[in-house]
């Protein structure tokens, strides 16, 4: 057995918060979060505007530090690394798909995705690079630059780049915000499959109940805090949660 699999979950956090600002202007914007993550699952974490989704995300990836209590990376307690050793866990043992792509519109397609590698001084591995290209399915076009691409395909890319380092846990914020309904749906079938065929654990922050129920667990947020979960669910069930929660009373 290998030491990841002793371990069941990929991610915890036990009694998270997080205050910013001090004072007056102090804002929980994370209050006693204890929730740990399985992996080789899809979680979604839904929750009206100003919820902590975000925060969340950012905390649960070491992107932020939590003001009070623990973020455990497999293992790994995240409070007990400095700046540089968060920079490389975030570089070797996460990956990260934003709304927004991000991806270098000078490099090719190809560089994009190995970016992550060469930051961390490693060699790709050519059989994993065309097995990652093939399953986004960008075969014949790793010479492109992302101009020269869909928003589709330019998430996709950005999915790559986010498995080539074959990270513990894919982080995605929104990561079909800005993509059209038939698109986004390529994205979230390609999430669920990494996750189906790969074993990889994927957390999303998403706005959307159709989204949501690609995932196989539903977190909900709501000021701060975990207020509910939902297995197995519809888009028609979560966004029935979601109106309780009252995110989306106009
Ligand atoms: N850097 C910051 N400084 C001060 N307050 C912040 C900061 N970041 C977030 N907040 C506050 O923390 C709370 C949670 O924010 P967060 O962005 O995590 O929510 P969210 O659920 O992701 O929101 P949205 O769906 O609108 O993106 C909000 O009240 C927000 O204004």
């Amino acid at each position: 057995m290998s030491s990841h699999e002793q371990i069941p979950e990929a991610v915890s956090l036990i009694g998270v918060g997080r205050v910013h600002g001090k004072g007056t202007a102090a804002v929980t914007a994370l209050s006693d979060v204890t929730v740990g993550i399985s992996r080789g699952s899809f979680t979604a974490v839904m929750g009206p505007s100003g919820s902590g989704k975000s925060t969340f995300l950012q905390c649960a990836a070491g992107l932020d530090r939590p003001t009070s209590g623990t973020v455990r990376l497999g293992e790994t307690d995240l409070s007990g690394l400095n700046e540089t050793g968060l920079t490389e866990l975030r570089r070797e043992r996460v990956g990260f798909v934003f709304q927004a792509f991000n991806l270098m519109p000078s490099l090719t397609v190809l560089e994009n995705i190995t970016l992550p590698l060469r930051l961390a001084g490693r060699k790709a591995d050519r059989e994993w690079l065309a097995e990652i290209v093939r399953r986004v399915g960008l075969t014949g076009r790793t010479e492109h630059r992302p101009a020269e691409l869909s928003g589709g395909q330019q998430q996709r890319v950005a999915i790559a780049r986010a498995l080539v380092t074959r990270p513990e846990v894919v982080f995605a914020d929104e990561p079909t915000g800005a993509l059209d309904t038939v698109t986004a749906k390529e994205v979230l079938v390609l999430l669920r499959d990494t996750v189906d065929t790969m074993g990889q654990t994927v957390v999303m922050v998403t706005h959307d109940p159709v989204a949501a129920s690609y995932a196989d667990e539903v977190l909900f947020l709501a000021d701060g805090r975990i207020t509910d979960r939902l297995a197995g669910a519809s888009a028609e069930q979560i966004a029935d949660r979601m109106t309780h929660l009252g995110a989306w009373a106009a």
